[in-house]
């Protein structure tokens, strides 16, 4: 993938550049693909039940509601994302398995970490448009990720 960088100076503001300054856990440092979404608070059922899924090159936009009072995603999850052929995972909240996260071939930002587990009652929606860091991340949009930041096409 061109740096994120490059790509902006190409495009400009055709693409949407996320002010969030996340934290990158994962092994694979720079990613990118089409956007599917997930919004969920303290819950990740709905997150494992999509990574379960053929990933077929996509990225898993979470909007957690910025909460980092549970952990949205863990080592396991994460491995099933990327056994799956997710490329990347970006988590508008909480991970946590940190070390083992970094260590997995997946694409892995989030805000920080907590070792409380998230419920697991099922209540989250996919494949809706959510917002965060001054971007709106519609599903089907085109992410790319590297240590710059993310940017995303517009809908
Ligand atoms: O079970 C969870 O909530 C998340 C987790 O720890 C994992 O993915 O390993």
């Amino acid at each position: 993938m061109k740096p994120t960088a490059d790509l902006y100076d190409e495009h400009g503001d055709d693409l949407q550049s996320c002010t969030t300054q996340f934290r990158s856990f994962g092994a694979r440092t720079s990613f990118e693909g089409a956007v599917t979404t997930v919004r969920c608070h303290e819950d990740n059922v709905v997150l494992k039940a999509t990574l379960g899924e053929p990933g077929a090159g996509r990225v898993l936009v979470v909007d957690g509601g910025g909460s980092l009072a549970a952990a949205l995603m863990g080592d396991l999850i994460a491995d099933l994302g990327a056994s799956n052929g997710w490329e990347g995972v970006v988590i508008n909240g909480a991970v946590r398995d940190v070390e083992a996260l970094s260590k997995i071939n997946l694409g892995v930002k989030a805000l920080g970490s907590n070792p409380r587990k998230s419920r697991k009652e099922g209540v989250g929606v996919r494949d809706v448009e959510v917002s965060f860091g001054g971007v709106t991340f519609t599903p089907g949009c085109h992410l790319y990720s590297d240590a710059d930041g993310i940017l995303v096409t517009r809908a």
